[in-house]
Order: structure tokens, then sequence, then C-alpha cells
């Protein structure tokens, strides 16, 4: 597989910086003084539900979109600031806004053109995303929503950037092409690189960020590690006496919910071990609720900001 070395940030600390970024449209705000870093060397998952406000800030922070107030930095500078940008920030946030009427290769020759790198490099940017030499040749017109992520994503990478800033990147694609993108983006990051990229999906975010901030409604509900997060979303325990179990917990002041399979614990297992050993209950199992719990969290989280979650849906007040 042909590899690429982004270059190291000059000095260690956030390439991303995002700090009170606001927008309002009329009335309306999408985003909401949302504050977040993205570290090098990590993927960075922006998620939340539709309507969340990620395109949105991902416009402001690509200079796309003029932020009503609040900055945004790319290693240290606003986007707009940066000489030649393209050369530092990849950027794919509407893989269906390439020009219909050229092909991918002419696609990627003009943007080459534009940000000045030599035309060899459009052969190392279509083997990155797994286009080939047949594919490049045909019009965008007829391509598959996946093959213009690929080719999107082919257009971020043509500078040897050191910062991705991608747009529900894996929308169109098959499972096989989730996972090479998975492969595609955790190489970049373990290289030094710096991935922000949005989802509405928490499934596919989870497996490859190592952070994690979730928007709902524009407002950050939730941000950290992945681990911290998986962690802050509680213990799954069992026992001889699930309710013996839970009155334990619940004498501690833990919030405990329950189901057939067990007890999910909104504390640490440390906490949930002590208080089956003082109760007496013998554990048959204790482990941190993980994914499933991140994904109750998120959830949770958003709900109030999801469109199902009432009429008065987010888009219509625009
Ligand atoms: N130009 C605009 N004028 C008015 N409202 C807008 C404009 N652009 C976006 N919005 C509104 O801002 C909110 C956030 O939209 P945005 O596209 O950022 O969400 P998103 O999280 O990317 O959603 P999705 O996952 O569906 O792509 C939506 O309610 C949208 O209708």
């Amino acid at each position: 597989m042909l590899m690429w070395h982004p270059h190291q940030p000059a000095e260690s600390g956030c390439m991303i910086a995002v700090e009170n970024l606001t927008k309002r449209y009329g009335t309306f705000t999408a985003v909401d003084a949302i504050t977040f870093e993205a570290r090098p060397g990590s993927v960075t998952g922006f998620l939340g539900p539709n309507g969340a406000g990620k395109s949105t800030a991902m416009r402001m922070m690509t200079g796309l979109t003029p932020p009503t107030s609040g900055r945004s930095t790319i290693l240290g500078h606003p986007y707009a600031s940066l000489p030649n940008p393209a050369r530092h920030v990849g950027v794919m946030i509407d893989a269906t806004a390439q020009h219909p009427g050229r092909t991918g290769r002419e696609v990627l020759h003009l943007i080459g053109m534009q940000i000045g790198v030599p035309k060899a490099r459009v052969e190392g940017a279509l083997q990155l995303v797994g286009l080939t030499d047949e594919e490049s040749k045909r019009r965008v017109r007829n391509y598959s929503l996946g093959m213009r992520q690929r080719l999107g994503l082919a257009g971020a990478l043509m500078g040897d950037p050191q910062v991705l800033v991608l747009d529900e990147p894996a929308n169109g694609l098959d499972p096989q092409g989730i996972h090479w993108m998975r492969q595609l983006l955790r190489a970049y990051a373990d290289q030094g690189g710096t991935v922000l990229l949005s989802s509405h999906l928490l499934h596919e975010v989870q497996i490859i960020a190592d952070d994690l901030v979730m928007i709902g409604r524009g407002r950050i509900v939730a941000q950290g590690s992945k681990a911290d997060l998986l962690g802050a979303a509680g213990t799954r325990a069992n026992s001889v006496d699930n309710a013996v179990l839970a009155a334990a917990l619940q004498a501690r002041g833990v919030e405990v919910t329950g189901d057939r399979t067990g007890v999910v614990a909104k504390t640490d297992a440390e906490t949930v071990g002590r208080a089956a050993l003082e109760a007496g209950v013998v554990l048959t199992e204790l482990r941190t609720s993980g994914a499933e719990g991140l994904e109750e969290m998120f959830l949770a989280l958003t709900a109030a900001d999801a469109r199902d979650s009432g009429p008065a849906a987010a888009k219509d007040a625009a």
C-alpha cells in the first residue's frame, strides 16, 4: 500500500482549535458556542444527529461560511489566513459538489494545478483511495456515491496535508469501503496526522475515533477521549441477586437501571464491586457498560435535540 507522511507539527499541541464558535441564521442558532480541540496523531469524531450543526461548524472551520461569533484555528491560524491552505488542511465537505462533466482524474489534476503539487501526485492519490485507472477516466456524473467519496478524499489528500476535515466521509461507502477508510485514516493519524470527521452514526465513529465531540441542536453535549466516555457510560453487572445488588447501589446514591441481562450502574466497576461485597451478593459479571452504554448515552444526550423528539424540529425554525 502506498503510504504518505503527514508532517509532524512544529510544536505539539492542538492542530484544530474551536472556541465559542457560533452561527445564527436569523433567530435560529445552528451552532451554539462550541469549543473543542483536535490533537495531532488522533482521530476526533464529531458526532450528532441530522441537523445538529456538524456541517455548519465544519464549513466555518474551513472558511466556507463566516461565523456569527467565536473563532477557529487550524495550525494556529484561521483557515483563510493559511498560505495555500490545501497544503495544510485536506477538506471534504460535500463530495457531491464535484463537476459532473469532468473525469475523476481531471478533477484531481485541476486541484493539483490550483494548489501547486506535481502532476504525479494524482496517481498516488488515486491509489490511496482505491480508484482504478479505468474508474479515474469516467466522468464524475457516472460515479456512485461511494466513488465520489473516494474522489473527494483523494482531492483532500492531494496537498499532503497534516490535517483532514471530513464531513460524513463514510456516507455511501459499502462495508468494505468503510473498513478501508478506517484503515486509511487510522494510518494517517498514526503517522502524526490530525483527523476531524463527522458522522451521525455512533458505531461508525466509535470504531475509529480516539476522541469524541458529541453535538445536538448546535450545542456540545459531551466530549472527551473515547475511553473516558465509554467509562462514563457506566458499569454493567450481573449477580445471583440483582434486586439486592440494585438496592445496595441505590443506597449509595448510585443511579441504577436494569434489564433481564443485568444491572447498569452509573458508576465505576470498583464501586459496584464494593456494594456487592457489602451486600453479600456474588457477582457473576462486572464490566464497563462500553459500547452499548455509549450508545444509550448518545441517544439520551441528544434525545432532546433529535427531530423525532417533538414537533418543533430545529430545521423548521430556520
Ligand atoms: N444557510 C442556511 N440557512 C438557514 N439554516 C441553515 C443553513 N444552513 C444550515 N442551516 C440549518 O442549520 C442546522 C444545522 O445544519 P447542518 O447541516 O450543519 O447539520 P448537520 O449536523 O451537518 O446535519 P446532517 O447530519 O443532516 O448533515 C439545520 O437545522 C439546518 O437547516
